[in-house]
């Protein structure tokens, strides 16, 4: 018998929920970057584990929400915590219990009772080990989790235990998505979240905070390579020179990396083409938020 369900990743930004998203699909979903607050879309990665079938919901940072665009963003984290069979809190151990952390630690306690929801400690790279056995006791004592790991989602330690456990604990079922297919995302998105990550490397800390990437069109062409039309939304005229750069270089260079990135996932070659475009009300602007997979009234508050 098949099983199949839903793992909502909670944290706080930055805990590492897109690395171990990546680590357990064991192909590059969901996009990791050093900048916090990346992962704007409910992006989902597919695992295998046995004849089981997981399905993350690799949710934005749960954060104090201010502007529209922040509260949708906590919106449908929250969304994808109640939807999941089992949620798996991540906290980073050399961190601890962060006002964050005792954040999520209260809204946990809304999203319903008789929910599974582990707790994974995660980092544990860099803390000694007699640290992380008093921050399970405490973290234990603020709520009843199913159960406690400690991880490294970038090193690949107490992962694979992480995964079988969460495997077993999914409901019997058919499986959700075809077996080749690792992310339910439109890959359009993907390619989009491809530039977007090269534009986060390559301004780091000159990066206009409210940008946005689209995919306008995408063509297959006969040769069997694609053509694909992206636009960069900026907020100012000044952020379009920022991402401009001297004589187009930043673009071109974005541009080179992103394309090479979305040949390697595709296996075929691209012809990528980035337009900047200012849109000072994009923030507020509903299609925009659709196109993050996002809610728009969930901003409404
Ligand atoms: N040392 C160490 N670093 C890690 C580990 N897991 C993740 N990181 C790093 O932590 C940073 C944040 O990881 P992400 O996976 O992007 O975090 P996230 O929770 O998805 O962040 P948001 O998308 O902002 O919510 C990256 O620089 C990762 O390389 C780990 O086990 N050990």
């Amino acid at each position: 018998m098949t099983r199949a369900g839903f793992v909502a990743l909670i944290g706080e930004p930055n805990a590492g929920k897109s690395t171990l998203t990546n680590r357990m699909v064991g192909a590059k979903v969901s996009i990791v970057t050093h900048k916090v607050q990346t992962t704007r879309a409910r992006i989902r990665g597919v695992a295998l584990e046995g004849d089981a079938q997981i399905v993350f919901v690799d949710t934005p940072g749960l954060f104090r929400p201010r502007r529209r665009l922040d509260r949708a963003m906590v919106a449908a984290a929250w969304g994808g915590a109640a939807d999941a069979d089992v949620t798996v809190l991540l906290v980073e151990a050399h961190r601890g219990i962060t006002e964050g952390v005792e954040r999520i630690l209260e809204g946990l306690e809304g999203i319903g009772k008789g929910r599974i929801v582990a707790l994974a400690i995660n980092k544990i790279d860099k803390v000694q080990s007699e640290k992380l056995l008093s921050l399970t006791k405490d973290l234990n004592d603020r709520y009843d989790f199913a159960e406690t790991f400690m991880i490294s989602a970038e090193k690949g330690h107490g992962t694979e235990h992480l995964k079988q456990w969460l495997a077993e604990r999914l409901p019997e079922g058919p499986w959700l998505y075809p077996e080749d297919q690792i992310a339910d995302l439109p890959m359009r998105m993907i390619a989009a979240e491809m530039t977007r990550e090269k534009l986060t490397i390559r301004l780091h800390q000159e990066l206009p905070y409210q940008m946005t990437v689209e995919t306008e069109n995408w063509e297959e062409r006969k040769d069997g390579s694609a053509r694909i039309d992206q636009i960069i939304y900026v907020m100012r005229d000044g952020h379009k020179g920022i991402v401009l750069g001297n004589k187009g270089e930043t673009i071109k260079s974005v541009s080179k990396a992103a394309r090479e990135e979305i040949e390697e996932f595709l296996g075929r070659r691209v012809h990528l083409f980035l337009q900047v475009k200012v849109r000072p009300n994009w923030l507020e602007e509903a299609e925009r938020y659709s196109e993050m997979g996002l809610n728009f009234k969930d901003g409404n508050k």
